[in-house]
């Protein structure tokens, strides 16, 4: 459901806030339970303004319950949320303001029309007329007189993904995005994640798809059973954990045909003291890093006359650090050629 009801019940309204740092979201030491069932279990982030952070992470790990805590959904079991230094679910209705959420399985009442929906998220988040823009950006433009029900899919999820950039708000949560999108869709709907950072709004969004969490997140946390197993930038996480690249040289090609060339590049390869994995054969293989064995081989086989193209490699993803950090890795790793 896409949450962005107002609750404006000044009672409810917390004190002063307390310091964030800085941050859009300051989220420490939360935990989440259902009943007896402890979902989240002390998770600590912050998200600068700005900030594309993610969260992922296996099915039940916890990034809904985190994401609905942010959003004062969810109540907090331990620790603290701070949303702009308000506590969500104290302050409910600041909190309201700042923040557009784009949940999973958004429901809309599906009698209502698009543009009657507009008109009612521009009430709530007192932004008259912004709705028109968003809507020409993600292709509904000549739907405002659709009823809910007569939206497809992924129009349905791109309403929802409009209806929570309404307002001046400072933190876009999207959880599980671009679900039912088809590609270009997906790769348009990208752009306007990157928009919304570039103009100093905080997103914190959920994703299966580590593509799509390589290419917008300055930072993501991986979750596994309600606990943070890794937090940093993608690619720092991909270099820490998805295991080494490996390095092909084909000394057939590479020597030219000659055996004693072919011999001599092969002992000095050797000499790079990389690990050597068993290859096909007239095919040398190695294990190490990337860029930096990666450099180091073609600067060698330079040195024998060899252009770079007599190396292939074969680097691990985002995705290889993603499931070893779970624990999910099978074994097969190396899915971008070179
Ligand atoms: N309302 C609820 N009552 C009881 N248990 C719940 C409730 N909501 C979630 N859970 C449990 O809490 C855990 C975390 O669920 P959550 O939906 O936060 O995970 P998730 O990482 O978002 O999963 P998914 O990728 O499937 O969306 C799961 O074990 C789930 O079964």
């Amino acid at each position: 459901m896409t949450t962005n009801q107002p609750s404006a019940d000044p009672a409810t309204t917390g004190p002063e806030p307390e310091p964030d740092h800085g941050a859009v979201v300051d989220v420490d030491r939360l935990t989440v339970a259902y009943g007896t069932f402890t979902a989240v279990r002390e998770v600590s982030f912050r998200i600068a303004p700005g900030e594309v952070f993610g969260l992922v992470g296996p099915n039940g790990a916890g990034k809904t319950s985190i994401v609905e805590a942010v959003g004062g959904l969810r109540p907090v079991r331990g620790g603290r949320v701070t949303v702009c230094g308000h506590d969500p679910r104290r302050d409910r209705e600041a909190v309201t303001r700042l923040v557009g959420m784009q949940l999973q399985e958004s429901q809309f009442p599906s009698r209502a029309r698009v543009g009657e929906l507009c008109d009612l998220y521009e009430a709530i988040y007192r932004a008259p007329g912004s709705s028109a823009a968003l809507l020409e950006a993600f292709g509904l433009a000549d739907r405002r007189r659709s009823p809910i029900a007569d939206l497809s899919g992924g129009m349905r999820q791109r309403l929802a993904l409009a209806l929570a950039q309404i307002g001046d708000v400072r933190l876009v949560v999207l959880d599980e995005l671009t679900t039912g999108l088809d590609p270009h869709q997906r790769r348009e709907t990208w752009r306007s994640v990157l928009d919304l950072a570039a103009r100093g709004v905080a997103v914190l969004l959920t994703s299966h798809a580590m593509d799509e969490v390589e290419a917008l997140c300055g930072r993501v946390a991986v979750l596994r059973g309600g606990e943070i197993v890794a937090l940093d930038a993608p690619a720092r996480l991909t270099e820490a954990h998805a295991g080494p690249s490996t390095f092909t040289v084909d000394l057939a090609t590479a020597a030219d045909g000659e055996p004693e060339r072919a011999a001599g590049v092969e002992e000095r390869l050797g000499g790079l003291g990389l690990t050597r994995l068993p290859g096909a054969p007239g095919r040398l293989e190695f294990a190490g890093s990337f860029p930096a064995d990666y450099d180091r081989i073609v600067r060698l086989l330079a040195d024998a006359g060899l252009p770079p193209s007599a190396v292939g490699r074969s680097t691990p993803t985002f995705e290889d650090a993603y499931l070893r950090l779970v624990g999910a890795a099978d074994g097969t790793t190396g899915t971008k050629e070179a």
